[in-house]
């Protein structure tokens, strides 16, 4: 199946990357948010990474004008109806996520496929949803996802081949790296990152070092770009939260259970560099 035109459900981090590799590989695509100024911002993000791919003389003025005319901010989950793909990336929550695949199912073509970005959320189950199983399939990109190669590809139960071979060829179109992975908690990303991300945040509750100590071992001392604690902040400590509850949950293993510090930051509100605060401050 051809896929031309495509929709990206959330104009949050993820979002926003994927309408900007998605745009810039020749899709057309629609940036779909509720939030008009969250889309707005979004815009203006992707608009400054362009200039700068130009100033560096990645792309051409020209590309960067054709990228930024296949980019349509959407606030109607009804411009799905002429998409052949859509990729949801809003909030990392099962009700949230199902009640959007749900009404997407309704909206979409028959043909189209509904992907979701979910980190860890059982594909399975948002597959349930729907009366295309076999067309849901996950399809997890990595953050900053302009930079980032890899994309993890997630076969549901029900996922057909037809799906998965279509999403690896855009995948490859993307200029990512696509690796299969079965339907698990936290997949393969996560269940391996995640627990290290939390662990590094029970040395600093237990007072066995500081934030910055914590971080400097492990860039130093395991060649890691960044250190976990400025990863977690990065990513958001909203997410990595829920990462391991729905490892938690999901395996039913204590030692996946969340620190408690790290709870106590997301409901102060600190959710890492998109809210100004986590384990760092930010400037906004
Ligand atoms: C939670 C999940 O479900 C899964 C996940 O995504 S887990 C998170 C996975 N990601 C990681 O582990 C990222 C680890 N960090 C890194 O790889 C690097 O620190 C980094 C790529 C983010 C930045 O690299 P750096 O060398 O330290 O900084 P910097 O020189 O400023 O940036 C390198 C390039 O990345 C770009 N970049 C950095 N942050 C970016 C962002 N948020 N969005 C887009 N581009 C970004 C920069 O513009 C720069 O590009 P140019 O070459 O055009 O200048
Ligand atoms: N952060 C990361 O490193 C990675 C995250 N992911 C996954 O990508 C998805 C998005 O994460 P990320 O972009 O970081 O998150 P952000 O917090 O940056 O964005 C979340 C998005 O979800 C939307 N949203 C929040 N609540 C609701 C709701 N009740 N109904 C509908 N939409 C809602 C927000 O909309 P609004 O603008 O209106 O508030 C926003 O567009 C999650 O599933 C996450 O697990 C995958 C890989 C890496």
């Amino acid at each position: 199946m051809a896929i031309k035109n495509v929709m990206v459900i959330g104009a949050g981090q993820m979002g926003e990357g994927i309408a900007q590799v998605c745009a810039q590989s020749g899709y057309n695509v629609f940036l779909n948010d509720m939030n008009e100024q969250a889309l707005e911002k979004a815009m203006k993000n992707m608009e400054k990474r362009l200039t700068r791919a130009v100033e560096k003389e990645r792309i051409t003025e020209s590309d960067k004008t054709d990228t930024l005319n296949r980019l349509h901010p959407s606030t109607k989950l009804t411009d799905a109806e002429s998409c052949d793909l859509v990729i949801e990336a809003v909030v990392e929550n099962m009700e949230v996520k199902t009640k959007v695949f749900s009404d997407l199912d309704k909206i979409t073509p028959k043909h189209a496929i509904l992907a979701s970005n979910t980190s860890s959320l059982p594909i399975t189950e948002i597959a349930a949803v729907t009366n295309r199983p076999e067309q849901v399939i996950g399809m997890h990109f990595m953050n900053p996802v302009p930079v980032m190669k890899l994309v993890e590809i997630i076969r549901g139960l029900q996922t057909s081949d037809e799906t998965y071979q279509a999403i690896e060829e855009m995948t490859n179109k993307l200029s990512k790296v696509p690796v299969e992975v079965n339907d698990f908690p936290g997949f393969v990303a996560n269940r391996v990152l995640m627990p290290m991300i939390n662990e590094a945040i029970y040395t600093v509750y237990e007072g066995v070092s500081s934030v910055e100590d914590v971080d400097t071992v492990m860039k130093l001392g395991m060649n890691h770009p960044m250190g976990p604690l400025t990863l977690a902040d990065f990513i958001g400590l909203d997410t990595c939260l829920y990462i391991m509850e729905v490892l938690y949950e999901g395996f039913g293993d204590s030692k996946y259970r969340p620190c408690p510090l790290l709870r106590k930051y997301v409901k102060a509100g600190w959710l890492g560099k998109k809210s100004g605060r986590g384990f760092y401050q930010y400037e906004s």
